[in-house]
């Protein structure tokens, strides 16, 4: 088995939902992704799938959140868009997307700052 990372950004407003103290006001963050995927076995150029395919999928749907306001997001109406929950719906996301036979979607970290990160994995 291989692991596979790539790293990609964006930056986006927010404030957190039932909670108490200056993170429920409207602030913003330059989010760091980092993707793991899984990769049971190599083609034939020895690639577990080209990076450059995990950077496009993940730009899809990380174009979407990018300068954006998340509240606004349908997703984040009833969820409060922390980190935890950024992570857990771009593994969702990119799992629908990269899933294969051979490719699994590992975990989708998401750092808000050089020192805060939530890890989503199933
Ligand atoms: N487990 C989580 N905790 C917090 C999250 C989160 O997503 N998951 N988010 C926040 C807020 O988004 C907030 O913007 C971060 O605030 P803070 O930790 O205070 O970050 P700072 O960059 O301001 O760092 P300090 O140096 O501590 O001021 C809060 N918690
Ligand atoms: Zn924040």
């Amino acid at each position: 088995m291989y692991k596979l990372t790539i790293r990609t950004s964006f930056a986006a407003a927010h404030n957190l939902i039932n909670y108490q103290g200056d993170c429920e006001n409207l602030h913003g963050h330059n989010w760091r992704v980092e993707l793991t995927v899984t990769a049971k076995e190599l083609d034939k150029a020895g690639l577990g799938i080209d990076f450059k395919v995990l950077k496009r999928e993940a730009g899809v749907i990380i174009n979407e959140l990018d300068h954006k306001y998340l509240n606004e997001n349908p997703v984040f109406h009833d969820v409060s868009p922390s980190s935890e929950h950024i992570s857990r719906y771009l593994y969702q996301r990119l799992s629908e997307r990269l899933n294969n036979d051979v490719i699994t979607v590992d975990s989708v970290t998401v750092w808000e700052s050089d020192n805060a990160s939530a890890c989503y994995y199933e």
